[in-house]
This record gives C-alpha cells, sequence and structure tokens, in this order.
C-alpha cells in the first residue's frame, strides 16, 4: 500500500526535502529540459525527496497540462530512488483533478495546498481534505498556511482519515503546533508526519524540533544545495556539535537570508529563482503574478551564499567548495 511506503520513507529522510523551482524558457513557456536538470542535480547532491509543482515550483502558475509533464519529469528524474509528492490545490473538484494527474504521471503523494480564495471553516477544511484523499489513491499531506488554518481537532479528524499521512505548517504558531502535536498524540495511534513548512525552515528547526517536529522543507537546497546539507547533517546529528553548526549558520546565512527574503513580496520564490540563476542553472524568471526580485536583492543574495560556503569552509574546511 502507497500510504506505508510513502510514509516509511519520508519519515527519517536522507537529505533535505527538495522543492524544486519550475524552469521556464525566455518566451515564457515551460522549459522541462531545464526542469530536469534541477531536479536531477537536487537528486544526485542527496535530496530525500523531491517536492514537485508545490509553492516553489508556482503551482499557481501551472496549467493542469504543465504540472502533469513536471510532474511526470520529476518522476522520470528522480527513477524511484526517492519519493515524488505533487502539489494539489483549488476547490475540492480541481485538487481531486490535479490528483489525478499527478497520479497518472507516477506520484507517490500530494502536497494539499490551502483551497483557493475562501477563507473556510473547519467543517468545510475536513470535507476538503478528506474528499480529496478518498478520491486518490496518492497519500495526502495537508498544508497549513494562509487561509487553511486548522485546530488541533481538525487536524485530529484528519489524522484518523485513510490517505492522509501528515500535516504541513506554513504558519508558524508554535502554541497551535504544540497543542496539534499533542492532540493528535493522544488520540490517534500511529505515526502522523509532520513537517515544519516555514518558508526558509531551518530557521526555526530548532524550535520545531522542541516540539517533536524534525522534518522540514528547504527552499535553500535548490540554490545552496551544500549548504543545505551540512545544515541537514548537523541538524540530525542531535548532538552539541552539531547543533552549535546548526546556530552558526542560523547567525551567519540563514537569519539575514530570512530577512532578506522578507523585503520583496514573493519573493519566496522569485529569490530562491534568482538564486538557482546564480548558481549557473538558467531556470528563467517568475511567472506573473510574482515579479522579479531587485538587483541589489540579488547581489546580496550573491553574498549571503558566498559568506555561508565561507562559514562551511572555516567549520569542515573543503566542505564549502
Ligand atoms: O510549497 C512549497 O514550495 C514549500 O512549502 C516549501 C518551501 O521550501 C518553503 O519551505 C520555503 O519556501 O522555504
Amino acid at each position: 500500500m502507497t500510504s506505508a511506503s510513502l510514509a516509511s520513507r519520508l519519515r527519517v529522510p536522507s537529505g533535505p526535502l527538495f522543492f524544486p523551482v519550475t524552469a521556464y524558457a525566455p518566451d515564457g513557456s515551460l522549459d522541462l529540459e531545464t526542469f530536469r536538470t534541477h531536479v536531477r542535480g537536487g537528486v544526485e547532491a542527496g535530496a530525500a525527496a523531491v517536492f514537485a509543482c508545490c509553492g516553489t515550483g508556482e503551482f499557481h502558475a501551472l496549467t493542469p497540462e504543465e504540472f502533469q509533464e513536471c510532474v511526470a519529469a520529476a518522476v522520470e528524474e528522480s527513477a524511484g530512488r526517492v519519493p515524488v509528492v505533487a502539489g494539489a490545490g483549488y476547490g475540492t473538484a480541481l485538487a481531486v483533478r490535479y490528483a489525478r494527474l499527478a497520479e497518472e504521471a507516477g506520484a507517490d503523494g500530494l502536497l494539499a495546498m490551502p483551497p483557493y480564495l475562501v477563507v473556510a471553516g473547519q467543517e468545510g477544511l475536513v470535507r476538503h481534505y478528506t474528499e480529496l484523499a478518498a478520491a486518490t489513491s496518492l497519500d495526502v499531506i495537508v498544508y497549513q498556511r494562509d487561509n487553511a488554518v486548522l485546530t488541533p481537532a481538525t487536524v485530529v479528524e484528519l489524522a484518523r482519515a485513510d490517505g492522509i499521512i501528515g500535516f504541513k505548517d506554513g504558519l508558524g504558531d508554535m502554541d497551535l503546533m504544540q497543542r496539534t502535536v499533542s492532540a493528535v498524540r493522544a488520540e490517534v495511534p500511529g505515526d502522523f508526519l509532520y513537517f515544519n513548512g516555514l518558508p526558509t525552515a531551518e530557521l526555526t528547526g530548532l524550535a520545531y524540533r522542541g516540539i517533536g517536529v524534525t522534518l522540514y522543507s528547504s527552499a535553500v537546497f535548490c540554490f545552496a544545495p551544500d549548504i543545505a546539507l551540512a545544515f541537514h547533517r548537523a541538524f540530525n546529528a542531535g548532538t552539541p556539535e552539531g547543533d552549535a553548526l546548526v546556530n552558526r549558520l542560523v547567525d551567519g546565512f540563514y537569519r539575514p537570508f530570512v530577512e532578506l527574503r522578507a523585503l520583496g513580496r514573493g519573493y519566496a520564490v522569485s529569490l530562491v529563482k534568482a538564486g538557482v540563476r546564480l548558481g549557473g542553472l538558467d531556470v528563467g524568471p517568475v511567472r506573473p503574478p510574482l515579479h522579479e526580485p531587485a538587483g541589489e536583492h540579488v547581489k546580496r543574495l550573491a553574498e549571503l551564499v558566498e559568506q555561508g560556503r565561507e562559514l562551511l569552509a572555516t567549520t569542515h574546511p573543503g566542505a564549502g567548495a
């Protein structure tokens, strides 16, 4: 059954969870070859899973046909080495349609994005996610952010539903998250998965680990895999030395990156894409309604990546090369 296998493959990840950007050609069309190169590079660099066409992958900007082509390409490039999870969203009917497209493309699971536009009540949210899960053979991870904020009781209900294997938090309310983890632990047997899914989740990694959430998404892995991998190793070591390196990377790289990423609307995606281009892979610009980051911010990003690498080189000579 897929559900056990995706959950078990994600439970103790061997590397960062990779959320690739989607590549476009100069005329704005999908650039599948470059997308393939990006995904292949991430898998070969040590990603533990590929989350294709999610927030960083501009799910919102893709047609259903482009979505399916990208997911199929991610599946081919991953070649069974790591699982592929695809975004699925909008209203329930369209989310189900995306789920079917992802299924046909060979994905292993879905990241359920917040439903489009409306701010729904808990009862409707439960129906939305459970109907999505019931309509697909793929395992579903529910993504809390923006207009989809769930109470602990709702997450308990979702954790009991067939096919819903995890919960990704992009909200960052630690009180709510702690209550959610506690409620599910008390009421639902089994290992429900939690993901720290805040933008640049590494920043809050130690805080989330304190409440039992050790899985996290990494946008930095898209453009500085060496830094993201060093962080991942140090974080998962769980030793005083590992935590000390985590803190050095937070102080010298992740915190300033988070602050830079907060300077523009949509930078959560566009700055990451700029980072991939800085690394030499021309993944093109973001599609509207997002816009490109200011030149001075891209320059600052290049400096930060250098700074992060210097930190690695001084900590573990050779590691930043
Ligand atoms: O949907 C998405 O792309 C994400 O939530 C993953 C990102 O890596 C997120 O953690 C971020 O933007 O740093």
